[in-house]
Protein backbone atom coordinates (compact mmCIF):
# COMPACT_ATOMS: atom_id res chain seq x y z
CA UNK A 1 0.00 0.00 0.00
CA UNK A 2 2.94 2.45 0.57
CA UNK A 3 2.67 3.19 -3.00
CA UNK A 4 -0.42 5.20 -2.52
CA UNK A 5 1.31 7.64 -0.36
CA UNK A 6 1.85 11.00 -2.27
CA UNK A 7 5.39 10.73 -2.00
CA UNK A 8 5.74 7.40 -3.52
CA UNK A 9 4.21 9.07 -6.92
CA UNK A 10 6.71 9.81 -9.35
CA UNK A 11 5.42 12.93 -9.77
CA UNK A 12 5.89 14.39 -6.58
CA UNK A 13 9.83 13.89 -7.11
CA UNK A 14 9.49 15.64 -10.21
CA UNK A 15 7.58 18.36 -8.86
CA UNK A 16 10.23 18.78 -6.05
CA UNK A 17 12.75 19.21 -8.51
CA UNK A 18 10.66 21.73 -10.10
CA UNK A 19 9.94 23.61 -7.07
CA UNK A 20 13.82 23.48 -6.66
CA UNK A 21 14.74 24.77 -10.38
CA UNK A 22 12.36 27.26 -10.70
CA UNK A 23 9.38 27.02 -8.38
CA UNK A 24 10.46 28.56 -5.54
CA UNK A 25 12.23 31.36 -8.11
CA UNK A 26 9.19 31.82 -10.56
CA UNK A 27 8.86 35.69 -11.21
CA UNK A 28 5.40 36.06 -11.87
CA UNK A 29 6.29 39.93 -13.80
CA UNK A 30 8.66 37.96 -16.23
CA UNK A 31 6.04 35.23 -16.43
CA UNK A 32 3.41 37.78 -17.67
CA UNK A 33 5.43 39.45 -20.29
CA UNK A 34 6.77 36.24 -21.43
CA UNK A 35 3.83 34.77 -22.67
CA UNK A 36 0.89 36.96 -23.69
CA UNK A 37 -1.60 34.07 -23.84
CA UNK A 38 -0.76 33.41 -19.94
CA UNK A 39 -4.57 34.68 -18.70
CA UNK A 40 -5.65 32.47 -21.42
CA UNK A 41 -3.92 29.75 -20.60
CA UNK A 42 -4.64 29.85 -16.76
CA UNK A 43 -7.83 30.42 -16.69
CA UNK A 44 -11.57 28.36 -17.28
CA UNK A 45 -15.08 29.50 -16.77
CA UNK A 46 -17.59 27.32 -15.73
CA UNK A 47 -21.37 27.91 -16.45
CA UNK A 48 -24.99 26.73 -16.76
CA UNK A 49 -27.19 28.68 -18.78
CA UNK A 50 -30.21 27.29 -17.39
CA UNK A 51 -29.53 28.05 -13.56
CA UNK A 52 -28.19 31.19 -15.30
CA UNK A 53 -24.32 30.58 -13.50
CA UNK A 54 -21.07 32.06 -14.41
CA UNK A 55 -18.03 31.69 -12.84
CA UNK A 56 -14.21 32.55 -14.09
CA UNK A 57 -11.19 31.09 -12.19
CA UNK A 58 -8.17 33.00 -13.23
CA UNK A 59 -4.92 30.93 -11.73
CA UNK A 60 -2.41 32.51 -14.11
CA UNK A 61 -0.96 34.59 -11.02
CA UNK A 62 0.40 31.19 -9.91
CA UNK A 63 3.78 30.32 -9.65
CA UNK A 64 3.33 27.62 -12.20
CA UNK A 65 4.64 27.54 -15.62
CA UNK A 66 3.75 24.92 -18.38
CA UNK A 67 5.91 22.35 -16.92
CA UNK A 68 5.00 22.34 -13.22
CA UNK A 69 1.32 22.66 -14.30
CA UNK A 70 1.97 19.13 -16.67
CA UNK A 71 3.35 17.86 -13.46
CA UNK A 72 0.34 18.92 -11.47
CA UNK A 73 -1.87 17.41 -13.54
CA UNK A 74 0.29 14.30 -13.78
CA UNK A 75 0.39 14.34 -9.81
CA UNK A 76 -3.55 14.20 -9.87
CA UNK A 77 -3.46 11.01 -12.70
CA UNK A 78 -1.09 9.38 -10.65
CA UNK A 79 -2.48 9.98 -7.27
CA UNK A 80 -5.88 8.51 -9.36
CA UNK A 81 -8.34 11.14 -8.34
CA UNK A 82 -10.63 10.30 -11.17
CA UNK A 83 -10.92 6.96 -9.70
CA UNK A 84 -11.53 7.82 -6.40
CA UNK A 85 -13.88 9.93 -7.36
CA UNK A 86 -15.73 8.26 -9.03
CA UNK A 87 -16.24 6.00 -6.27
CA UNK A 88 -17.48 8.53 -4.07
CA UNK A 89 -20.52 8.99 -6.59
CA UNK A 90 -20.59 5.16 -6.82
CA UNK A 91 -21.66 4.88 -3.06
CA UNK A 92 -18.40 3.10 -2.37
CA UNK A 93 -17.28 3.07 1.07
CA UNK A 94 -14.36 5.30 0.66
CA UNK A 95 -14.89 6.48 4.27
CA UNK A 96 -12.94 3.70 5.55
CA UNK A 97 -12.34 4.42 9.34
CA UNK A 98 -16.59 4.46 9.51
CA UNK A 99 -17.39 2.02 6.81
CA UNK A 100 -19.63 4.55 5.31
CA UNK A 101 -19.93 5.88 1.64
CA UNK A 102 -19.68 9.37 0.96
CA UNK A 103 -22.71 10.75 -0.63
CA UNK A 104 -23.66 14.68 -0.16
CA UNK A 105 -23.95 14.50 -4.16
CA UNK A 106 -26.87 12.55 -3.87
CA UNK A 107 -28.74 15.17 -1.87
CA UNK A 108 -28.10 17.33 -4.93
CA UNK A 109 -29.23 14.83 -7.50
CA UNK A 110 -32.54 15.28 -7.53
CA UNK A 111 -33.90 13.40 -10.84
CA UNK A 112 -31.22 10.53 -10.11
CA UNK A 113 -28.59 10.98 -12.85
CA UNK A 114 -25.93 9.54 -10.62
CA UNK A 115 -27.64 6.12 -10.23
CA UNK A 116 -26.26 6.26 -7.02
CA UNK A 117 -27.58 3.16 -4.97
CA UNK A 118 -27.55 3.36 -1.22
CA UNK A 119 -29.70 2.73 1.62
CA UNK A 120 -31.88 6.24 2.20
CA UNK A 121 -31.47 7.57 -1.34
CA UNK A 122 -34.60 7.12 -2.13
CA UNK A 123 -35.97 8.88 1.12
CA UNK A 124 -33.64 11.83 -0.07
CA UNK A 125 -37.04 13.79 -2.62
CA UNK A 126 -39.73 12.63 -0.30
CA UNK A 127 -37.67 14.20 3.03
CA UNK A 128 -37.33 17.10 1.17
CA UNK A 129 -40.99 17.70 0.14
CA UNK A 130 -41.22 17.07 3.81
CA UNK A 131 -38.78 20.22 4.38
CA UNK A 132 -41.06 22.16 2.01
CA UNK A 133 -44.66 21.57 3.11
CA UNK A 134 -43.45 22.66 6.76
CA UNK A 135 -41.94 25.55 5.86
CA UNK A 136 -44.23 26.23 3.52
CA UNK A 137 -46.66 26.35 6.27
CA UNK A 138 -44.18 28.42 8.36
CA UNK A 139 -43.29 31.13 6.22
CA UNK A 140 -47.04 31.58 4.93
CA UNK A 141 -48.62 31.68 9.01
CA UNK A 142 -50.56 28.44 8.35
CA UNK A 143 -48.30 27.04 11.02
CA UNK A 144 -49.39 28.25 14.29
CA UNK A 145 -47.41 29.06 17.53
CA UNK A 146 -49.79 27.74 21.03
CA UNK A 147 -51.57 30.53 21.81
CA UNK A 148 -52.50 30.82 17.71
CA UNK A 149 -50.07 33.39 16.89
CA UNK A 150 -47.99 32.47 13.54
CA UNK A 151 -44.25 31.88 14.17
CA UNK A 152 -41.63 35.17 13.68
CA UNK A 153 -38.55 33.59 14.74
CA UNK A 154 -36.51 30.94 13.90
CA UNK A 155 -33.70 29.10 16.43
CA UNK A 156 -31.63 26.82 14.94
CA UNK A 157 -30.00 25.02 17.66
CA UNK A 158 -26.73 22.89 16.38
CA UNK A 159 -23.21 23.17 16.33
CA UNK A 160 -20.14 22.46 13.50
CA UNK A 161 -21.91 20.79 10.73
CA UNK A 162 -25.13 21.19 11.85
CA UNK A 163 -24.48 25.29 12.40
CA UNK A 164 -22.27 26.36 9.78
CA UNK A 165 -23.60 25.55 6.77
CA UNK A 166 -27.34 27.10 7.63
CA UNK A 167 -25.48 30.69 9.61
CA UNK A 168 -23.01 30.84 6.39
CA UNK A 169 -25.77 30.23 3.45
CA UNK A 170 -28.70 32.18 5.61
CA UNK A 171 -26.01 34.93 5.58
CA UNK A 172 -24.99 34.69 2.05
CA UNK A 173 -28.71 34.96 0.78
CA UNK A 174 -29.88 37.13 2.74
CA UNK A 175 -30.90 39.09 -0.06
CA UNK A 176 -33.83 36.63 -0.59
CA UNK A 177 -34.86 36.46 3.19
CA UNK A 178 -38.53 36.78 4.39
CA UNK A 179 -37.72 40.10 6.38
CA UNK A 180 -40.39 39.14 9.01
CA UNK A 181 -39.00 35.99 10.10
CA UNK A 182 -35.82 36.17 12.09
CA UNK A 183 -33.30 33.77 12.10
CA UNK A 184 -30.77 32.76 14.95
CA UNK A 185 -28.41 29.86 15.69
CA UNK A 186 -27.08 28.98 19.07
CA UNK A 187 -24.09 26.60 19.06
CA UNK A 188 -21.84 27.77 21.80
CA UNK A 189 -22.44 25.72 24.82
CA UNK A 190 -22.14 28.98 26.69
CA UNK A 191 -25.03 29.84 28.49
CA UNK A 192 -24.93 33.68 27.04
CA UNK A 193 -25.36 32.42 23.40
CA UNK A 194 -28.97 31.14 24.10
CA UNK A 195 -29.53 33.61 26.80
CA UNK A 196 -28.93 36.43 25.20
CA UNK A 197 -31.26 34.83 22.17
CA UNK A 198 -33.98 33.95 24.19
CA UNK A 199 -34.11 37.56 25.58
CA UNK A 200 -35.08 38.40 21.83
CA UNK A 201 -37.65 36.13 21.89
CA UNK A 202 -41.16 35.00 22.19
CA UNK A 203 -42.66 31.66 23.62
CA UNK A 204 -45.43 32.31 21.56
CA UNK A 205 -44.00 32.87 18.08
CA UNK A 206 -40.97 30.97 18.41
CA UNK A 207 -40.08 27.88 16.34
CA UNK A 208 -36.95 26.18 17.55
CA UNK A 209 -35.25 23.64 15.05
CA UNK A 210 -33.17 21.06 17.21
CA UNK A 211 -30.43 20.10 14.53
CA UNK A 212 -28.01 17.11 15.20
CA UNK A 213 -27.11 14.44 12.82
CA UNK A 214 -25.86 12.78 15.57
CA UNK A 215 -28.42 13.99 18.52
CA UNK A 216 -25.93 13.34 21.61
CA UNK A 217 -23.89 16.43 20.80
CA UNK A 218 -23.23 17.77 24.44
CA UNK A 219 -24.16 21.35 23.38
CA UNK A 220 -26.76 21.05 21.45
CA UNK A 221 -28.59 18.73 23.53
CA UNK A 222 -28.15 21.26 26.49
CA UNK A 223 -28.80 23.98 24.74
CA UNK A 224 -32.42 22.29 23.56
CA UNK A 225 -33.51 21.09 26.79
CA UNK A 226 -32.43 25.05 27.82
CA UNK A 227 -34.64 26.10 25.01
CA UNK A 228 -37.62 23.67 26.17
CA UNK A 229 -37.60 24.76 29.64
CA UNK A 230 -37.41 28.64 28.67
CA UNK A 231 -40.27 27.17 26.39
CA UNK A 232 -42.74 25.34 29.16
CA UNK A 233 -42.31 28.49 31.53
CA UNK A 234 -44.36 30.40 29.32
CA UNK A 235 -46.55 27.65 27.73
CA UNK A 236 -46.92 25.15 30.69
CA UNK A 237 -48.52 21.62 28.64
CA UNK A 238 -45.79 19.39 27.31
CA UNK A 239 -48.20 18.92 24.30
CA UNK A 240 -47.74 22.46 22.75
CA UNK A 241 -43.80 21.21 22.42
CA UNK A 242 -45.06 19.77 19.07
CA UNK A 243 -45.79 23.61 18.08
CA UNK A 244 -42.45 24.94 19.06
CA UNK A 245 -39.64 22.21 18.38
CA UNK A 246 -38.72 20.15 15.36
CA UNK A 247 -35.33 17.77 14.73
CA UNK A 248 -32.92 17.22 12.64
CA UNK A 249 -31.23 14.11 12.39
CA UNK A 250 -30.23 10.73 11.41
CA UNK A 251 -31.02 9.31 15.04
CA UNK A 252 -35.38 8.66 15.54
CA UNK A 253 -34.87 6.83 18.89
CA UNK A 254 -32.77 10.16 20.44
CA UNK A 255 -35.26 12.62 18.78
CA UNK A 256 -38.60 10.75 19.79
CA UNK A 257 -36.82 10.14 23.61
CA UNK A 258 -36.21 14.13 23.91
CA UNK A 259 -39.62 14.46 22.98
CA UNK A 260 -39.77 15.48 19.31
CA UNK A 261 -42.54 13.92 17.63
CA UNK A 262 -41.64 11.83 14.77
CA UNK A 263 -43.44 13.94 12.16
CA UNK A 264 -41.61 16.53 13.25
CA UNK A 265 -38.53 15.29 12.61
CA UNK A 266 -36.31 15.93 9.10
CA UNK A 267 -34.27 13.16 8.69
CA UNK A 268 -31.23 12.16 6.47
CA UNK A 269 -28.61 9.55 6.65
CA UNK A 270 -25.23 8.36 7.91
CA UNK A 271 -23.70 8.86 4.68
CA UNK A 272 -24.19 12.45 4.80
CA UNK A 273 -21.00 14.05 6.69
CA UNK A 274 -21.85 16.72 9.06
CA UNK A 275 -19.86 19.34 7.33
CA UNK A 276 -21.70 18.63 4.15
CA UNK A 277 -24.86 18.69 5.50
CA UNK A 278 -26.43 21.66 4.59
CA UNK A 279 -27.87 20.08 1.56
CA UNK A 280 -29.98 17.69 3.66
CA UNK A 281 -32.73 17.82 6.52
CA UNK A 282 -29.80 20.16 8.12
CA UNK A 283 -30.84 23.24 5.60
CA UNK A 284 -34.43 23.35 7.02
CA UNK A 285 -33.32 26.79 8.70
CA UNK A 286 -32.33 27.77 5.11
CA UNK A 287 -35.82 26.85 3.37
CA UNK A 288 -37.25 28.58 6.49
CA UNK A 289 -35.56 31.91 5.77
CA UNK A 290 -35.46 31.95 1.98
CA UNK A 291 -38.19 29.66 0.82
CA UNK A 292 -37.84 26.44 -0.37
CA UNK A 293 -37.69 27.24 -4.13
CA UNK A 294 -34.51 28.82 -3.50
CA UNK A 295 -33.15 26.07 -1.43
CA UNK A 296 -34.05 24.14 -4.21
CA UNK A 297 -32.07 26.31 -6.48
CA UNK A 298 -28.94 26.39 -4.24
CA UNK A 299 -28.94 21.80 -4.33
CA UNK A 300 -29.43 22.29 -8.39
CA UNK A 301 -26.49 25.01 -8.33
CA UNK A 302 -24.36 22.40 -6.15
CA UNK A 303 -25.42 19.64 -8.86
CA UNK A 304 -23.93 21.57 -12.16
CA UNK A 305 -20.76 21.58 -10.43
CA UNK A 306 -21.06 17.59 -9.58
CA UNK A 307 -21.44 17.08 -12.92
CA UNK A 308 -18.55 19.44 -13.87
CA UNK A 309 -16.35 17.98 -11.24
CA UNK A 310 -17.25 14.24 -12.54
CA UNK A 311 -17.16 14.61 -16.08
CA UNK A 312 -14.29 17.48 -17.27
CA UNK A 313 -10.97 16.53 -18.19
CA UNK A 314 -8.46 16.68 -15.21
CA UNK A 315 -6.91 19.89 -16.92
CA UNK A 316 -10.50 21.89 -17.49
CA UNK A 317 -12.16 20.42 -13.92
CA UNK A 318 -12.00 23.44 -12.08
CA UNK A 319 -12.29 21.78 -8.07
CA UNK A 320 -9.19 19.76 -9.32
CA UNK A 321 -7.28 22.85 -10.33
CA UNK A 322 -7.89 24.60 -7.32
CA UNK A 323 -6.97 21.48 -5.26
CA UNK A 324 -3.54 20.83 -7.36
CA UNK A 325 -2.45 24.79 -6.93
CA UNK A 326 -3.49 24.40 -3.35
CA UNK A 327 -0.92 21.34 -2.98
CA UNK A 328 1.79 22.57 -4.59
CA UNK A 329 1.91 25.69 -2.37
CA UNK A 330 1.13 23.77 0.57
CA UNK A 331 3.71 21.02 0.10
CA UNK A 332 6.62 22.04 -1.89
CA UNK A 333 6.21 26.25 -0.64
CA UNK A 334 5.95 25.12 2.78
CA UNK A 335 2.50 27.51 2.69
CA UNK A 336 0.76 26.57 6.29
CA UNK A 337 -2.46 28.23 5.34
CA UNK A 338 -4.99 29.18 2.52
CA UNK A 339 -6.73 32.75 2.82
CA UNK A 340 -10.08 32.80 1.65
CA UNK A 341 -11.31 36.27 0.55
CA UNK A 342 -14.68 37.02 -0.58
CA UNK A 343 -15.62 41.03 -1.51
CA UNK A 344 -18.86 40.42 -1.12
CA UNK A 345 -20.47 41.38 2.84
CA UNK A 346 -23.14 38.70 1.89
CA UNK A 347 -20.49 36.13 2.00
CA UNK A 348 -18.85 37.35 5.73
CA UNK A 349 -19.12 33.49 6.88
CA UNK A 350 -17.66 31.72 3.80
CA UNK A 351 -14.04 31.60 5.69
CA UNK A 352 -15.75 30.37 8.72
CA UNK A 353 -17.43 27.70 6.96
CA UNK A 354 -14.61 26.42 4.96
CA UNK A 355 -12.18 25.77 8.00
CA UNK A 356 -14.56 23.40 9.39
CA UNK A 357 -15.26 22.38 5.61
CA UNK A 358 -11.67 22.13 5.21
CA UNK A 359 -9.52 21.80 8.13
CA UNK A 360 -12.08 18.77 9.82
CA UNK A 361 -11.56 17.15 6.83
CA UNK A 362 -7.90 17.13 5.89
CA UNK A 363 -6.21 17.87 9.22
CA UNK A 364 -5.11 14.72 9.44
CA UNK A 365 -1.69 13.01 10.11
CA UNK A 366 -2.38 8.93 9.34
CA UNK A 367 -2.41 8.21 5.70
CA UNK A 368 -4.98 5.63 4.50
CA UNK A 369 -2.87 2.87 4.86
CA UNK A 370 -2.26 3.31 8.46
CA UNK A 371 1.02 4.85 8.11
CA UNK A 372 2.19 8.58 8.99
CA UNK A 373 0.81 10.31 5.76
CA UNK A 374 4.86 11.81 5.14
CA UNK A 375 3.66 14.79 3.78
CA UNK A 376 1.81 18.44 4.65
CA UNK A 377 -2.28 17.54 4.34
CA UNK A 378 -4.68 20.29 5.02
CA UNK A 379 -3.70 24.06 5.43
CA UNK A 380 -4.75 26.51 8.37
CA UNK A 381 -8.09 28.51 6.41
CA UNK A 382 -8.25 32.03 7.51
CA UNK A 383 -10.16 34.74 5.40
CA UNK A 384 -12.62 37.78 5.76
CA UNK A 385 -14.31 39.76 3.46
CA UNK A 386 -13.27 42.31 1.62
CA UNK A 387 -12.51 45.03 1.95
CA UNK A 388 -12.53 44.70 5.82
CA UNK A 389 -9.30 41.93 5.82
CA UNK A 390 -7.08 44.59 3.82
CA UNK A 391 -7.27 47.35 6.78
CA UNK A 392 -6.65 43.78 8.83
CA UNK A 393 -4.21 41.29 7.90
CA UNK A 394 -3.03 41.58 4.32
CA UNK A 395 0.20 43.74 5.86
CA UNK A 396 1.48 40.40 5.87
CA UNK A 397 0.27 38.82 2.93
CA UNK A 398 1.91 41.41 1.28
CA UNK A 399 5.30 42.55 2.73
CA UNK A 400 5.57 39.25 5.42
CA UNK A 401 7.71 36.66 5.54
CA UNK A 402 5.29 34.15 5.19
CA UNK A 403 3.56 32.69 1.42
CA UNK A 404 0.16 32.82 1.86
CA UNK A 405 -2.27 31.68 -1.02
CA UNK A 406 -5.39 33.37 -1.52
CA UNK A 407 -8.59 33.11 -2.96
CA UNK A 408 -10.28 36.44 -4.53
CA UNK A 409 -13.99 36.18 -4.68
CA UNK A 410 -16.15 38.20 -6.11
CA UNK A 411 -19.92 38.60 -7.65
CA UNK A 412 -19.83 40.93 -11.20
CA UNK A 413 -23.35 42.06 -9.65
CA UNK A 414 -24.23 43.19 -6.58
CA UNK A 415 -27.66 42.95 -4.57
CA UNK A 416 -27.23 46.09 -4.03
CA UNK A 417 -26.27 48.78 -6.52
CA UNK A 418 -25.84 51.74 -4.48
CA UNK A 419 -23.82 54.72 -6.02
CA UNK A 420 -20.41 53.43 -6.82
CA UNK A 421 -19.75 50.87 -4.08
CA UNK A 422 -19.72 48.06 -6.09
CA UNK A 423 -17.20 49.46 -8.54
CA UNK A 424 -14.98 50.44 -5.55
CA UNK A 425 -15.19 47.13 -3.70
CA UNK A 426 -14.53 45.54 -7.07
CA UNK A 427 -11.63 47.77 -7.89
CA UNK A 428 -10.23 46.38 -4.71
CA UNK A 429 -10.65 42.46 -5.73
CA UNK A 430 -9.18 43.56 -8.58
CA UNK A 431 -6.00 46.01 -7.52
CA UNK A 432 -4.87 43.46 -4.55
CA UNK A 433 -4.40 40.33 -6.92
CA UNK A 434 -2.32 42.65 -8.76
CA UNK A 435 -0.55 43.93 -6.33
CA UNK A 436 0.69 40.64 -5.08
CA UNK A 437 1.85 39.42 -7.72
CA UNK A 438 3.80 42.07 -9.57
CA UNK A 439 4.62 44.15 -6.77
CA UNK A 440 6.69 47.12 -6.43
CA UNK A 441 10.60 47.04 -7.22
CA UNK A 442 13.01 49.55 -5.32
CA UNK A 443 13.81 51.39 -8.63
CA UNK A 444 10.10 52.31 -8.62
CA UNK A 445 10.20 53.14 -5.11
CA UNK A 446 12.49 55.58 -5.56
CA UNK A 447 11.20 56.92 -8.87
CA UNK A 448 8.46 57.88 -6.72
CA UNK A 449 9.65 59.58 -4.29
CA UNK A 450 12.50 61.71 -5.59
CA UNK A 451 14.67 63.50 -3.83
CA UNK A 452 13.39 61.72 -0.72
CA UNK A 453 14.74 58.28 -1.41
CA UNK A 454 18.44 59.54 -1.03
CA UNK A 455 17.90 60.41 2.55
CA UNK A 456 16.06 57.78 3.72
CA UNK A 457 17.24 54.58 2.46
CA UNK A 458 14.53 52.53 5.23
CA UNK A 459 11.85 54.23 3.85
CA UNK A 460 12.61 52.94 0.42
CA UNK A 461 12.84 49.75 1.73
CA UNK A 462 9.84 49.50 3.22
CA UNK A 463 7.89 50.43 0.83
CA UNK A 464 9.06 47.57 -1.94
CA UNK A 465 6.40 44.63 -2.53
CA UNK A 466 8.35 41.72 -3.30
CA UNK A 467 5.72 40.53 -5.34
CA UNK A 468 5.08 36.75 -7.02
CA UNK A 469 2.72 36.06 -4.37
CA UNK A 470 -0.03 33.64 -5.65
CA UNK A 471 -3.57 34.05 -6.01
CA UNK A 472 -6.44 32.76 -7.49
CA UNK A 473 -9.28 35.18 -8.34
CA UNK A 474 -12.89 33.66 -8.61
CA UNK A 475 -15.55 35.92 -10.27
CA UNK A 476 -19.13 34.49 -10.69
CA UNK A 477 -22.25 36.84 -12.32
CA UNK A 478 -24.38 37.26 -9.10
CA UNK A 479 -24.51 35.70 -5.75
CA UNK A 480 -27.78 33.65 -6.25
CA UNK A 481 -28.81 30.92 -4.85
CA UNK A 482 -28.03 28.46 -7.94
CA UNK A 483 -24.46 30.27 -7.80
CA UNK A 484 -23.71 30.05 -4.12
CA UNK A 485 -24.55 26.18 -4.45
CA UNK A 486 -21.97 25.74 -6.97
CA UNK A 487 -19.23 27.65 -5.11
CA UNK A 488 -19.69 25.60 -2.06
CA UNK A 489 -19.53 22.47 -3.99
CA UNK A 490 -16.49 23.76 -5.95
CA UNK A 491 -14.40 23.84 -2.32
CA UNK A 492 -16.05 20.70 -0.92
CA UNK A 493 -14.60 18.76 -3.92
CA UNK A 494 -11.09 20.95 -4.09
CA UNK A 495 -11.14 19.71 -0.43
CA UNK A 496 -11.82 15.59 -1.34
CA UNK A 497 -9.53 16.18 -4.18
CA UNK A 498 -6.66 17.32 -1.58
CA UNK A 499 -7.45 14.13 0.41
CA UNK A 500 -7.27 12.18 -2.41
CA UNK A 501 -3.54 12.86 -3.52
CA UNK A 502 -2.26 12.94 -0.26
CA UNK A 503 -4.32 9.37 0.57
CA UNK A 504 -6.06 10.65 3.88
CA UNK A 505 -9.52 10.00 4.78
CA UNK A 506 -11.47 13.47 4.49
CA UNK A 507 -14.21 12.10 5.87
CA UNK A 508 -13.73 11.32 9.60
CA UNK A 509 -13.12 13.66 12.42
CA UNK A 510 -11.61 11.24 15.02
CA UNK A 511 -9.68 14.72 16.41
CA UNK A 512 -12.98 16.18 17.95
CA UNK A 513 -13.26 13.20 19.89
CA UNK A 514 -10.27 13.52 22.83
CA UNK A 515 -11.18 16.83 24.22
CA UNK A 516 -15.03 15.84 24.25
CA UNK A 517 -13.95 12.30 26.61
CA UNK A 518 -11.91 14.33 29.02
CA UNK A 519 -14.40 17.31 29.11
CA UNK A 520 -16.53 14.56 30.46
CA UNK A 521 -14.00 13.33 32.75
CA UNK A 522 -13.27 17.09 34.34
CA UNK A 523 -16.82 18.13 34.55
CA UNK A 524 -17.90 16.71 37.90
CA UNK A 525 -14.51 18.29 39.19
CA UNK A 526 -15.68 21.47 37.95
CA UNK A 527 -18.83 20.64 39.65
CA UNK A 528 -17.60 19.87 43.18
CA UNK A 529 -19.01 16.66 42.77
CA UNK A 530 -14.98 14.64 42.57
CA UNK A 531 -11.98 15.63 44.08
CA UNK A 532 -9.49 17.44 41.91
CA UNK A 533 -7.04 14.81 41.67
CA UNK A 534 -5.43 12.16 39.20
CA UNK A 535 -4.63 14.66 36.43
CA UNK A 536 -1.16 16.26 35.47
CA UNK A 537 -0.01 19.46 37.48
CA UNK A 538 -1.36 22.03 34.71
CA UNK A 539 -4.59 20.78 34.39
CA UNK A 540 -5.12 20.17 38.18
CA UNK A 541 -3.58 24.15 38.61
CA UNK A 542 -6.36 25.37 36.45
CA UNK A 543 -9.42 24.06 37.99
CA UNK A 544 -7.75 24.71 41.33
CA UNK A 545 -7.23 28.16 40.43
CA UNK A 546 -11.30 28.13 38.89
CA UNK A 547 -12.92 26.61 41.96
CA UNK A 548 -11.35 29.31 44.66
CA UNK A 549 -12.48 31.97 42.41
CA UNK A 550 -15.94 30.52 41.00
O1 LIG B 1 -24.64 17.16 14.12
P1 LIG B 1 -23.96 16.65 15.35
O2 LIG B 1 -24.06 15.15 15.45
O3 LIG B 1 -24.52 17.32 16.58
O4 LIG B 1 -22.44 16.98 15.25
C1 LIG B 1 -21.92 18.29 15.29
C2 LIG B 1 -20.44 18.28 15.02
O5 LIG B 1 -19.83 17.43 16.01
C3 LIG B 1 -18.41 17.24 15.91
O6 LIG B 1 -17.73 18.39 16.20
C4 LIG B 1 -18.00 16.74 14.56
O7 LIG B 1 -18.43 15.44 14.42
C5 LIG B 1 -18.61 17.62 13.47
O8 LIG B 1 -18.32 17.07 12.21
C6 LIG B 1 -20.10 17.76 13.64
O9 LIG B 1 -20.58 18.61 12.64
Amino acid sequence: MAQNLATSQPSWKKLQQLYESKGKSLNLRQAFQADPARFTKYSRQFGDAGLDISLLLDFSKNLIDDDIFAELLSLAKQADVEGQRDAMYAGKRINTSEDRSVLHVALRDLRGEFNINEEGINEVVPELKHMQQFSEAVRSGAWKGYTGKPINAIVNIGIGGSDLGPVMVTEALKAYAKRDLRPYFVSNIDGTHMAETLRECDPETTLFIVASKTFTTQETMTNATTARDWFLQSAKDEAHVAKHFVALSTNTEAVTTFGIAKENMFRFWNWVGGRYSLWSAIGLSICLIIGYDNFEQLLEGAHAMDKHYKTAPLDQNVPVLLALLGVWYNDFFGAQTQALLPYDQYLHKFADYFQQGDMESNGKFIAKNGEPVGVETGPVIFGQSGTNGQHAFYQLIHQGTKIIPCDFIAPAQSHNPLGEHHAILLSNFVAQPEALAFGKTEDEVRAELGAAASSNDFLVKSKVFPGSRPSNSIMVKKITPATLGALIAMYEHKIATQGFIWHINSFDQMGVELGKVLAKKVLPILLGKEKNDGHDASTTGIMDFYLSNK
